[in-house]
């Protein structure tokens, strides 16, 4: 059996007398993109933040390549991490840096790249999220929406082999927001890397995503792919995809 990329297990995550994550067994699997869907405020960006060590289990573990995060020393540790990139709600750019700059640091953080490929791998970025020629300017003089896709540029620029995004459509218009997935898509065709999205972009998501996870009171209520979840009888799966009342579905289709 193939082991999981990334694996929850077990993991419980409270603040205070708010217990976020009771119990989530999840599997990530390489080269796939794995969507977490589930309501607002249900704990999708602390379950992300735990993939990366921005948050540590209050109890269970979580296995990258099958052996347990705490367990590695400080090096593998490091080593495991240099392979991530995210995106993150609230973008993140330097507001004293260019959009150059803040694109290309990524680049300059992983040390010896000569200077011309630097240069040739932003403006690729740049271009291919339609922001070309705005390399000289700082983030507060940009749009929402640009912001969101120069942070994406960003996350992408090291072609990294995971990707995790939290909400990277948030507030993009209809095209923008169809662009970055397509760009996700292509991403993932062209590098195979394996990305973990939060979003509650239902159904686009279900296009660009190969495993959908939804995270309900706690636990994951479901995993598998989107033709699965289309078809899932699970009303508070129902509910939630479709936004239909399951009480006046099951009423609907008892008169039929
Ligand atoms: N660092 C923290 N300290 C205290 N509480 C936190 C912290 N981070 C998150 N929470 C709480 O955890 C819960 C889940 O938040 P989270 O941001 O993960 O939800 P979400 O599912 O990503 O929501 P949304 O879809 O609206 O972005 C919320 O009640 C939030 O207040």
């Amino acid at each position: 059996m193939t082991v999981p990329l990334i694996q929850f297990d077990r993991v419980f995550k409270s603040f205070g007398d708010n217990a976020v994550l009771k119990g989530v067994d999840l599997s990530i699997y390489r080269g796939e993109v794995t969507a977490i869907i589930g309501k607002s405020g249900i704990g999708k960006s602390v379950l992300l933040k735990h993939i990366i060590g921005l948050l540590e289990p209050d109890r269970g573990q979580i296995l990258f390549d099958g052996q347990a995060l705490k367990a590695m020393g400080v090096a593998q540790r490091k080593a495991a991490r240099m392979k991530f990139s995210y995106m993150f709600q609230g973008t993140a750019l330097f507001d004293s840096m260019t959009v150059y700059e803040n694109v290309a640091l990524p680049l300059k953080e992983k040390g010896r790249m000569p200077f011309h490929e630097i240069t040739n791998r932003v403006r690729d970025k740049l271009t291919q999220l339609d922001l070309a020629g705005i390399e000289d300017k700082y983030p507060s003089q940009l749009s929402g929406g640009m912001k969101k896709r120069v942070a994406m540029a960003r996350a992408l620029v090291t072609d990294p082999e995971i990707v995790l995004f939290d909400e990277p459509t948030t507030g993009l218009d209809p095209v923008r927001k169809n662009a970055a997935h397509a760009m996700i898509s292509e991403y993932q065709k062209a590098f195979g890397f394996t990305g973990v999205m939060v979003s509650h972009e239902i159904p686009d998501v279900f296009y660009i995503s190969q495993r959908i996870a939804m995270l309900d009171q706690g636990r994951i209520v479901f995993q598998g792919s989107p033709d699965a979840i289309r078809n899932s009888t699970e009303p508070v799966i129902r509910q939630f995809i479709r936004g239909q009342d399951p009480e006046t579905m099951t009423a609907a289709s008892s008169q039929h």
